[in-house]
């Protein structure tokens, strides 16, 4: 890999970035082990002494870790046999030639993308290491509790969409557009309920999703939702049976903000905008909340067995769209490497030339939009596609809340009036964006 010049420096652990490594990582880390000391009954109970023997093991190396982290020391090679270990140990090599000699990468002084990342992984190393507790996601609790703690937003969703399906078929174009503006906010706010911006302290959606959309719009500073509904409805026409319109959704959080982004994939095969919808998750316990296959199916199961008619019915419905095949999940290891995207087409070329077969791809997230736009300081003003550095598969749009302090395509001014008088919009995820671009 080419050691980038014309791009601007990367976020370290000197700006916000640097309150995120030295606070909230660490905390994360000591949530990581208390949750292991507080399972050590049931690893007992399901293994024996083996079970916790592993834990003890987990917790000396995630102890280590910590304290690898807090006294900024090397970041050091993978040492597991896992299937992505080499691609880590080589971007870590990468990252060394970067540093020009400057030292070893380290905590506190490397891209800060590729240090909250590293922790993940090691995070994932110190199970995945320790059979018979190698399959025990630390994060489980956190993204169930989230779950249930939305339970009244979920109802609401989930009814207001049921009742929407009613009379789907009568919509005219007008309102078919206005009921998928509705559907693309509930799930770009549900991006406000992720666990790592908290260090796993609660974030759930506690009000209705649909109530407060009208006075929220104000604060969505990039809307390209009139481009995106073009794309859609311009597909729907050309559309023939020899060619599918197929949408990607490249997950984030589970808890309510999956359940809104399965309400949003369901409409758009309701409404024919789409004819199958790829969904890609993450394949190892991620950013505290990130969804997983298992998190994938146990919300679906937790929707179909649901005390409420109305959010069974969509659990029903969905198992039902995965069982068609119109809804495929996939998980791709790359979406859990420290990469940025632009050098997807390189890394995992399969993974680049399946999105190319994509009408449309919707990223969900903070840690997405990173990844697409370099996790860079940009400025405010550079076109989103000169961010994405020719990162360009197919049509793409990112529904974010603001969590990190990165913002390309503004108007001039724009992102210095909002922080003459909110210093704190780039992190506080209070602002959003529905950021399009359809240029290859
Ligand atoms: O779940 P999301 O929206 O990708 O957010 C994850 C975010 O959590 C944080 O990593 C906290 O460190 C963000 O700043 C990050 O981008
Ligand atoms: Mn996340």
């Amino acid at each position: 890999m080419a050691a980038v010049t014309a791009l601007p420096v990367s976020l370290s652990a000197r700006s916000f970035a640097y309150f995120t490594v030295k606070d909230r990582l660490p905390q994360i880390l000591t949530k990581v082990i208390d949750t292991l000391h507080r399972h050590k009954n049931e690893f007992f109970e399901e293994h024996g002494e083996k079970g916790v023997e592993a834990e003890k093991r987990a917790i000396s190396f995630l102890s280590k870790l910590r304290n690898e982290l807090q006294t900024d020391k090397p970041v050091t090679p993978l040492e597991d046999e896992l299937p992505d270990a080499a691609l880590w140990n080589q971007y870590l090599d990468y990252q060394r030639n970067l540093s020009n000699g400057n030292g070893e990468p380290s905590w506190f002084q490397s891209p800060w993308l590729f240090v909250e990342c590293y922790m993940y992984r090691r995070i994932h190393a110190a199970l995945a290491q320790n059979p018979p507790i190698g399959s025990f996601d630390v994060f489980k609790e956190g993204k169930a509790q989230n779950f249930f703690e939305s339970q009244e937003a979920i109802i609401a969703l989930c009814t207001y969409f049921q009742e929407l399906l009613k009379n789907i078929q009568d919509l005219d174009e007008k309102q078919l557009q206005g009921e998928l503006f509705k559907l693309l906010q509930v799930s770009l706010w549900g991006n406000k309920c992720d666990l790592s911006f908290s260090a796993g302290e609660g974030s759930s959606q506690k009000s209705s999703p649909l109530q407060c959309l009208e006075d929220m719009v104000p604060y969505i500073i990039v809307n390209d939702m009139e481009r995106l509904w073009s794309l859609l409805i311009n597909a729907k026409k050309r559309n023939t049976d020899k060619c599918n319109v197929r949408v990607d959704i490249i997950l984030d959080n589970a808890g309510f903000e999956l359940v809104s982004d399965l309400v949003l994939t369901d409409f758009l095969l309701s409404s024919k905008l789409a004819d199958e919808v790829h969904f890609h998750g993450k394949s190892i316990p991620w950013y505290v909340s990130d969804t997983t296959k298992n998190d994938f199916n146990w919300t679906i199961k937790q929707l179909q067995s649901a005390n409420h008619m109305w959010m069974s019915r969509c659990g029903i419905n969905w198992e039902g769209n995965l069982k068609k095949g119109v809804w495929v999940y996939h998980d791709h290891m790359f979406w859990t490497l420290p990469h940025v995207y632009s050098s997807m087409a390189e890394v995992a070329p399969d993974l680049y030339a399946d999105l190319q077969k994509s009408n449309l791809l919707l990223f969900k997230g903070d840690l997405n939009y990173r990844k697409l736009t370099g996790d860079r300081k940009w400025e405010y003003t550079v076109p989103f596609h000169q961010a994405l550095n020719k990162f360009h598969p197919a049509p793409l749009c990112s529904l974010r809340t603001l969590k990190s302090d990165t913002q390309v395509g503004l108007k001039p001014g724009q992102g210095e009036q909002i922080q003459a008088s909110e210093p704190e919009w780039m992190v506080s995820g209070k602002y959003g964006i529905v950021q399009f671009d359809a240029t290859p």
